[in-house]
């Protein structure tokens, strides 16, 4: 083992895990693999059980066998033997149940003690809603009217994005869930705080004498995000032309990863501080008062056919269950300032898309050039300093330094250093849900998001709607699938004398790697 992943292991407490949704595409592609994976790991001991719920009939044994599928299929650790999987196996049931009809909980509640004395779990019950939005508040409902919130053990809620369509909407599911379970015993998923380089963003900011006093403005000269994706909307068009980019990744995932850089260093290392300092970065960020505001920083894109790689791809309005008259955005890019002490003046470059070029997270902090220096030949075109954090699927960071070429002509050259994480622990370990449901099951809440920092973000967003809601389309601009979206994002950093940096490891050629370079 190496040192990166040296750590010790504690088991969660015993709790019954109740998995809503578990014939849908969520349990299957995550949930059910993170499970085995943290049963592999011992951070799941024999005291927990399993209850897969959804409408459709299965045995229990159909439903194991659904599991094991899975996580043949998913998961990063394998079934090693018929034993050891009959053993995991048995931690598993299954309850055909509607949600709808509140006797189906009050029988759950039967089974629910069954398993709490054939395991030896104290009564705790963590709620897993891998459901569609509107059923939120009704599953809610039932479990307090069948009586499944009455054990001697705690209760959690974990619920999946989106929280909400607009701030509105999520008001009112807030308002519902906060009639069931308290703030502290709700569990508000996105699975970007899951993952070890969004994670990793604080210790790099608090743990370095190299980067914390360099963390504002006097040094920093902007801060470019990007999330790409090669996939389109997949089979997911019933839901994503009704969301859209801005709903689907800005409000979550981007304007949690924002607030990560933006955020002050937090008093202590308590959840609720971490999550305050979040907050107030995101009430910070400038909003756009007006559709010309938006008009003149935020850029909505969607793509047309294009290619990749010699391949055909068809464009958005071709996709299945997509409105072929469809103005959804595909493709986000903004500028954004964040108005407080530390960050004015200092532009935010975000953007987000399907089928772009290559599938990466990637923060880039460009730091401010040095002033001019007689010694060096090139002194006018030294490339500034950058330090890139690789979230996504390669994880790691490098920073790009200046530094002398050998020789005699005192020409400096820029080289890039490496630390490459996922050379060491490999690619996307451990996976975001595994972290995600371990820390609820611990009652670990810093990488979930609270309320107000939902609400933040939709009234963020919402303004950026609003205003494309009004333009009636005019805004969109396509972009051939394959390619870095419309060219007006360009000209966004451009207007401020910068570029995008190049992600995923194309670093620019005459950079030297002196750890190897990008994989
Ligand atoms: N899939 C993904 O990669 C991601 C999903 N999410 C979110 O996770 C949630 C689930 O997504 P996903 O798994 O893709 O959705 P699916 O449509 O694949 O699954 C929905 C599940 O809900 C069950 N269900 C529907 N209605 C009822 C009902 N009345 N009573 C009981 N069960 C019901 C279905 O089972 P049955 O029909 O048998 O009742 C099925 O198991 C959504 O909120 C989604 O936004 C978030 C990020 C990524
Ligand atoms: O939440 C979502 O995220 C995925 C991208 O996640 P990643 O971990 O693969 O980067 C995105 O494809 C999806 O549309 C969105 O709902």
């Amino acid at each position: 083992m190496t040192e990166v992943n040296k750590h010790e292991t504690i088991a969660a407490e015993g709790a019954v895990y109740y998995l809503f949704g578990a014939t849908g595409d969520l349990a299957r592609r995550k949930l059910f693999p993170a499970l085995f994976s943290l049963y592999k790991e011992g951070k799941l001991a024999e005291d927990f059980a399993v209850v897969g719920l959804a409408r459709r009939p299965r045995t229990n044994e159909q439903f194991r066998a659904d599991v094991h599928e899975s996580i043949a299929e998913f998961c990063r650790y394998k079934v090693e033997d018929a034993e050891k999987w009959e053993r995991f196996a048995s931690h598993f049931v299954y309850m055909s149940l509607d949600i709808n009809n509140v006797d189906g909980f009050r029988e759950l509640d039967r089974l629910s003690k069954e398993l709490d004395a054939q395991f030896g779990i104290p009564g705790n019950r963590l709620f897993y809603l891998a459901l569609a939005p509107e059923l939120f508040g009704p599953v809610s409902f039932n479990l307090r009217d069948g009586g499944m919130l009455d054990s001697h053990g705690w209760n959690r809620l974990v619920i999946e994005k989106p929280f909400g369509y607009d701030l509105e909407s999520a008001r009112k599911l807030n308002a519902q869930l906060s009639q069931v379970f308290k703030e502290e015993e709700i569990y508000r998923i996105d699975h970007y705080l899951g993952k070890e380089m969004v994670q990793n963003i604080e210790v790099l900011r608090f743990s370095n004498a190299f980067f914390e006093p360099l963390w504002n403005n006097k040094h920093i000269a902007n801060v470019q995000i990007t999330l790409s994706e090669t996939v389109g909307v997949e089979e997911r068009g019933g839901y994503y032309d009704k969301s859209g980019a801005l709903r689907d990744m800005v409000q979550n995932h981007m304007m949690q990863m924002l607030s990560m850089i933006a955020m002050e260093p937090p008093s202590r290392l308590h959840p609720e501080d971490i999550r305050d300092e979040k907050v107030k970065a995101l009430r910070s960020l400038r909003p756009f008062e007006s559709g010309e505001a938006v008009a003149a920083n935020v850029i909505r894109g969607q793509y047309s056919e294009g290619e990749s790689k010699g391949k055909p791809l068809t464009g958005y309005r071709q996709e299945d269950s997509v409105n072929p008259q469809s103005a959804t955005e595909t493709y986000f890019a903004a500028r954004v300032f964040v108005d407080n002490f530390r960050w004015a003046g200092v532009p935010f470059y975000i953007r987000t898309g399907k089928r772009l070029p290559v599938k990466t997270t990637e923060v880039v902090i460009e730091f401010k050039n040095v002033p001019d220096n007689i010694l060096f030949a090139n002194r006018h075109d030294l490339a500034p300093n950058l330090l890139v954090i690789r979230v996504n699927p390669m994880e790691g960071i490098y920073i790009k330094i200046n530094a002398k070429k050998p020789g005699v002509d005192n020409v400096v050259q820029p080289v890039s250093m490496e630390f490459c994480q996922s050379c060491q622990v490999g690619i996307n370990t451990p996976e975001a849900y595994e972290r995600l449901i371990y820390d609820a099951a611990r009652g670990e809440s810093t990488y979930f998001t609270r309320w107000d920092e939902v609400a933040q973000a939709w009234s963020f967003v919402d303004r950026i709607a609003d205003a494309w809601r009004e333009d009636g389309g005019a805004s969109l601009q396509l972009y051939p699938a394959g390619s870095w979206g419309p060219e007006r994002t360009d000209k966004l950093l451009a207007q401020d004398g910068f570029h995008w940096w190049p992600v995923n490891g194309q670093a620019e050629d005459n950079v030297i790697w002196i750890s190897g370079g990008p994989k």
